[in-house]
Order: structure tokens, then C-alpha cells, then sequence
């Protein structure tokens, strides 16, 4: 669309653009006008004081980028933030409300596929399917015995402990109790209508479980909740799948943990500083890796072009958004 088609449209400062972003312009750009600053060479700075900064009243981004206060601060008009993942943990929220902007993020949009990728990673880990076709890929060249492979462990009846039982925590529930899987779970407060045992402490969790689940936000209460005091109290038989966020472990105790055979394995989708990921992961047969690729199939895909479409749409017409954040106090 050529610029002066633009004038009149809303402005939308896109930040960090998610994966999505391109179908998103190419679905919306007739009604939003999307500045996009990963395109200039300027810093964000000089590039909002070429785009007046009190004409942006809206900001769409993806995980990877910080909103931080200093980014609020160049903004004072802002008043609605659309972030494309079911993560906020990349966005000053108490800042967005003592600012009055609102914020909206994927709500439970991604929560089956974030589920579905959790069991995988953990029947994957379990009765090593990576590690059977990486071995069956090599040795079968060398005629090496089938029943040389070891032994998985069967899944039926493992306790597993949920940690964050929101809806990609339900969701994970509901899949593992159709595998046989004794359910209990750890989250903020006990849920009133949820009969799975709960419990408080993320220790004694892991002391009653053979497998740990992290479903739960990172944020200042739950940074590192998986230390090495609670790797050793889920102990060596032990398995952890991550679907949250890499920040919810101490990922050099659990790489140490691994190495010296504290813990069974692991099912990682998160990395405490994407997208590094620690060599040592690497070499190992017990631990399944995947590149923060748990929220994405086609489906949610289009979906999510959809809802923030939809969001930012709300916002323009003064109506409520479809997936609201709340604001901590
Ligand atoms: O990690 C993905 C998301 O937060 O949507």
C-alpha cells in the first residue's frame, strides 16, 4: 500500500515481529498501518522520533523482544500492547498498567499444541524413541543385534507432578490420565475445583513423582523453581519435560544433574538463553530436544494471525479485547 493510502490508518509499532507477522500484514495492512523498525538502521529512539511517538498508540510483538520500561517510556501514547505468544514474561506488566496500557497475548490459543508437544517429549524420553532411531539409523549398517537397545520405562502408572496448572497444565493432566499416569500438581494456589492432589511445595512434588512437568509462567516467583535441591528430590529415575520457559530451571544444575546421573533424562522445548543451548545437551541419549517449537503447527498458525488481528481490531473499535492479560496490582 503506498504511503499516503496509509495516512488515517492506525499506527501499530511492530517490535521483535513474531514468525507470524508477514501473514499478519499481509491480512491487515489495508487497515492498520504497521511501522516496522527491524527494517531501518536507526535505533528505536531516533526511529519513533521520525514516526512521532505520540501518533503510536498500539504495539504488536513477538516473545523475543524486552518491552521493558524504557521501551513504555518512548511511548507515551501508548495504550494497548499485543504480544503473539502465550508467554509474557518479556513485557513489563506492572509497568503497562501503572501506564494504563492494555495487554493482550495468544490466551490459551496454543495450550493443546503446547500439551501435545509436552507428552511427546516425555513418551519420546521415556521409551527413547529419538534415541532408538538415532541407534537403529547406525547400527543397523553393523548388523548389531536389535536386543542390544536398551530398556524404556513404561508410562502407565508413573506419577507425574504438573507444575502451573493453567490450561496448558490441564491440558497435559487430561492427555497423561488417558496414559494411565497418577496426576498431582504445584501451582500458586490450590484450584477449588480440581481433585488432583495438590501441593504447595515444588520439593515435596517432586519427592512423590517420578516425572515433572513445567507448565507454569516465568516470572520473579517461579525463576529457577527447578533447582538442583529439587533435580535431587524427583531423583535418578527421575524425568523433567519444559514447555514453559527455559528460566524455570537452573539449566547448568540440570545439565550437572544429568552428567552425573542424578536425574533419569529430560524433554526440553525452552532454554534459559535461546537460542544457545548447552553443548553438553547435546551427547546426550537420555535428553529429547526441540527448538521452542511447541506452540507452532499450521493451525496455530493461522489462528494466532487471527486473534491478534482480531485484538488490535477490538482495541480500534473500542471493544473489549478477546484475550485479555491481567495486570498484577
Ligand atoms: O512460547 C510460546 C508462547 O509463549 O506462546
Amino acid at each position: 500500500m503506498a504511503e499516503d493510502e496509509m495516512k488515517g490508518l492506525p499506527k501499530v509499532l511492530v517490535l521483535g515481529p513474531p514468525l507470524c507477522f508477514p501473514s499478519i500484514q499481509s491480512l491487515y495492512s489495508h487497515k492498520f498501518h504497521f511501522l516496522k523498525p527491524h527494517l531501518s538502521d536507526l535505533s528505536l529512539q531516533d526511529f519513533l522520533h521520525h514516526h512521532r511517538p505520540p501518533s503510536i498508540t498500539a504495539i504488536l510483538c513477538g516473545a523475543n523482544y524486552s518491552i521493558t520500561a524504557e521501551v513504555l517510556h518512548l511511548l507515551p501514547s501508548l495504550r494497548l500492547l499485543v504480544t503473539c505468544s502465550a508467554g509474557t514474561n518479556h513485557v513489563d506488566l506492572r509497568e503497562c498498567r501503572r501506564r494504563g496500557i492494555q495487554v493482550a497475548s495468544a490466551g490459551p490459543l496454543f495450550s493443546e499444541d503446547v500439551a501435545d508437544t509436552a507428552v511427546a517429549l516425555l513418551i519420546d524420553g521415556m521409551r527413547k524413541i529419538s534415541a532408538a532411531d538415532r541407534w537403529l539409523r547406525t547400527q543397523n549398517l553393523h548388523n548389531t543385534p536389535w536386543d542390544l537397545f536398551p530398556f524404556g520405562s513404561k508410562l502407565s502408572g508413573k506419577q507425574v507432578g504438573i507444575v502451573g496448572l493453567g490450561s496448558i497444565g490441564m491440558e497435559v493432566a487430561k492427555r497423561l490420565e488417558c496414559f494411565g499416569c497418577i496426576i498431582s500438581y504445584n501451582s500458586k494456589h490450590k484450584k477449588t475445583r480440581v481433585s488432583y492432589p495438590f501441593y504447595s511445595s515444588v520439593i515435596e512434588l517432586a519427592t512423590t513423582c517420578d516425572v515433572l512437568v513445567l507448565c507454569c509462567e516465568l516470572n520473579e516467583q517461579t525463576k529457577h523453581i527447578i533447582n538442583r535441591e529439587v533435580i535431587l528430590a524427583l531423583g535418578k529415575g527421575g524425568f523433567i519435560v519444559n514447555i514453559g520457559r527455559g528460566g524455570l530451571i537452573d539449566e547448568k544444575e540440570l545439565v550437572k544433574c544429568l552428567m552425573e546421573g542424578e536425574i533419569g533424562g529430560a524433554g526440553l522445548d525452552v532454554f534459559e538463553n535461546e537460542p544457545h543451548v548447552p553443548q553438553e545437551l547435546f551427547e546426550m541419549n537420555n535428553v529429547v530436544l526441540s527448538p521452542h517449537s511447541a506452540a507452532i503447527t499450521k493451525e496455530s498458525f493461522v489462528n494466532i494471525c487471527e486473534l491478534a488481528g482480531g485484538n488490535l481490531e477490538a482495541f480500534f473499535s473500542n471493544k473489549p479485547l478477546i484475550t485479555p492479560v491481567m495486570l498484577p496490582e
